[in-house]
């Protein structure tokens, strides 16, 4: 055995759940309790926009522009490795993209080069609660995914209780996620306020077998991203425009832009029928980017569109 085992926590759970807003917590948490820990980032995007959340002084790996249970599965476990050469940690944090399974991560963290030296201590899903009560509005490959996530959890972290219309529904969602998952801890809260610190005690507990075939549910979703960069600011009232007639499915958006007749930088975020601007309040220069991500959403045709859609210089002003 070796005398000291790095615990791991994974984080699962669909685009735009509540991740990063969980793992934010889950950082301070363990700062304060003057823990050292490392984070691996996963995105489906060819830029790594949640990263730019992470504590500078935190040892971190970004794994952009595929999925961990795909074609990432090795790069995980070397990065795994490297940071356990590099730093001596009491925990890795690993937030993978919301299209993975947990079944594959975990089935990477048994690699042999660092399967000795990890505890994988609790695998964590975060369930968006609107989303999951529209669960039989849903396209069949994304429920099925929902339900992987939920079912492989040892903790499951119920998020946007708040954007629940009826706050009626939060019990019966939450009796739902605990009749497919028995087993597991649920912890319902509002941007994972109080999860921090039941997560940190958590355990991996016993689960029925699991599918011998891992599922990569995102190639049956056809999920493709894209980038963009505005050269300019965006006119917010055509942008939000264009997002609710997009063909397609667009499952989630972020970035960071310029809004025609405002100052300074917005972080853009749309998950699940929510979309939200936010002054961004970091003195470092971030070049502004969106990444879009979803199914059947032609790049190309959209990324003309979204030329049309900056302000030129004589209307950027306007509004200011
Ligand atoms: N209303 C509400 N919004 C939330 C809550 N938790 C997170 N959000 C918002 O949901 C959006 C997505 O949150 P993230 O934490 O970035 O989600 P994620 O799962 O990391 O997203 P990806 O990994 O990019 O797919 C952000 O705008 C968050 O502020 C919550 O409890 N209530």
């Amino acid at each position: 055995m070796p005398e000291h085992s790095t615990e791991v926590f994974i984080l699962t759970g669909f685009l735009g759940a509540g991740k990063s807003t969980l793992l934010t917590r889950l950082m301070q948490h363990e700062l304060e309790v003057g823990r050292n820990i490392a984070v691996i980032m996963n995105e489906l995007g060819e830029v790594s926009i949640d990263s730019s959340f992470i504590p500078k002084e935190l040892p971190r790996k970004d794994l952009t522009d595929g999925c961990i249970c795909c074609s990432l599965q090795g790069d995980l476990s070397a990065q795994i490795e490297q940071l356990l050469q590099e730093h001596r940690l009491d925990a890795i944090y690993i937030e993978a993209t919301g299209a993975a399974q947990p079944f594959d991560i975990l089935d990477a963290c048994t690699d042999p080069t660092i399967s000795g030296s990890i505890e994988v201590r609790a695998v964590i899903t975060v369930v968006d609660a609107k989303q999951w009560d529209d669960m039989e509005r849903l396209p069949p490959e994304l429920s099925g995914l929902l339900l992987a996530q939920a079912t492989h959890a040892d903790v499951i972290v119920l998020t946007k209780t708040d954007a629940l219309a009826d706050p009626d529904r939060v019990p019966i969602v939450l009796a739902h996620l605990q009749s497919i998952n028995p087993s597991a801890q649920i912890i319902a809260s509002t941007r994972a306020g109080a999860a921090a610190s039941a997560i940190s005690s958590a355990e991996r507990v016993a689960h029925a077998p699991v599918a011998a075939e891992p599922l990569h549910l995102h190639k049956h979703l056809h999920l493709n991203s894209f980038a963009f960069y505005p050269s300019g600011p965006l006119i917010r009232q055509a942008f939000e425009g264009w997002l609710g007639s997009l063909p397609g499915q667009l499952y989630r958006a972020k970035g960071f832009v310029r809004l025609a007749g405002e100052d300074g930088l917005f972080l853009f975020q749309h998950s699940y029928e929510q979309s939200i601007f936010t002054r961004f309040l970091v003195d470092v220069p971030y070049t502004p980017v969106l990444v879009f991500i979803g199914v059947g959403l032609n790049p190309a045709v959209r990324k003309s569109e979204l030329r049309l859609l900056q302000a030129s210089d004589e209307t950027a002003g306007i509004g200011r």
